[in-house]
């Protein structure tokens, strides 16, 4: 059983829609421990994926305000702390997906990246294409990189521009897992094409 930890160079980025095709991929499991606003992410991914094999998990922390978790926490009077998150039970491999980017704060302290190593995870990093997205993505990186965490690799998402890509992934050395280009809607015939092609790619 493997757990993947799915963030992002910022919010809005494509994770949900990777979370996904993910689990659609590998027929594994999701849970978003930590949601702070509606739609909640576990509905949109529960309307995206079509496999038996793929258990969806409550949040711990199901948060009114779409905010940062550590100002949407202080609204409904709720702490967050890194050591109070448990994992779900499952013996299938967990996608876990983050809130906004890794520096996102929970509280005073802990950020979300603080929570990849509490779940012994791998990080499967969303870069969406973007001006402005090599930066976010290479300072990412170096978080990651500080951290000493384990990475799967990189997927891109949205409209291609292959020097933004070819510069990351020569500055980073990560692994380049997948291109999503974009859509014009997103829908679970969409997110069943990209799992099948995911799946050719994720063990190489
Ligand atoms: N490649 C794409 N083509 C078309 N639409 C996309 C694409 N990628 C993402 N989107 C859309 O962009 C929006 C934001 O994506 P998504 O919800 O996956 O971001 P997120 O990183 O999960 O955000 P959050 O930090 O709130 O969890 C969604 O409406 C999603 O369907
Ligand atoms: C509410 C939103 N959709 C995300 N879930 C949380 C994004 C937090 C971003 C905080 C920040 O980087 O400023
Ligand atoms: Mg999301």
């Amino acid at each position: 059983m493997n757990n993947y930890f799915v963030s992002a160079i910022g919010t809005d980025s494509g994770k949900t829609l990777v979370s996904a095709i993910i689990c659609q991929a590998l027929g594994a499991d999701y849970w978003k421990p930590v949601q702070c606003g509606f739609p909640r992410d576990l509905e949109t991914v529960q309307g995206l994926v079509q496999d038996p094999r793929c258990n969806f998990y409550k949040e711990q922390y199901l948060l009114k305000t779409p905010a940062s978790p550590h100002a949407a926490a202080k609204i409904d009077d709720v702490q967050l702390s890194v050591a109070n998150f448990r994992l779900p039970a499952t013996k299938n491999d967990l996608v876990i997906e983050g809130a906004g980017g890794l520096l996102v704060p929970l509280n005073d302290e802990e950020n979300i990246v603080d929570l990849i190593g509490h779940f012994e995870a791998a990080v499967v990093l969303v870069s969406d294409l973007y001006l402005g997205s090599i930066n976010h993505t290479l300072m990412s990186v170096e978080v990651l990189k500080s951290r000493n965490l384990k990475v799967k690799g990189i997927i891109f998402n949205g409209p291609e521009n292959k020097e933004s890509q070819t510069i990351i992934l020569k500055r980073s050395g990560f692994t380049n897992l997948f291109y999503i280009p974009q859509e014009s809607q997103i829908n679970a015939d969409v997110v069943a094409r990209y799992a099948n092609e995911l799946k050719a790619k994720w063990e190489i």
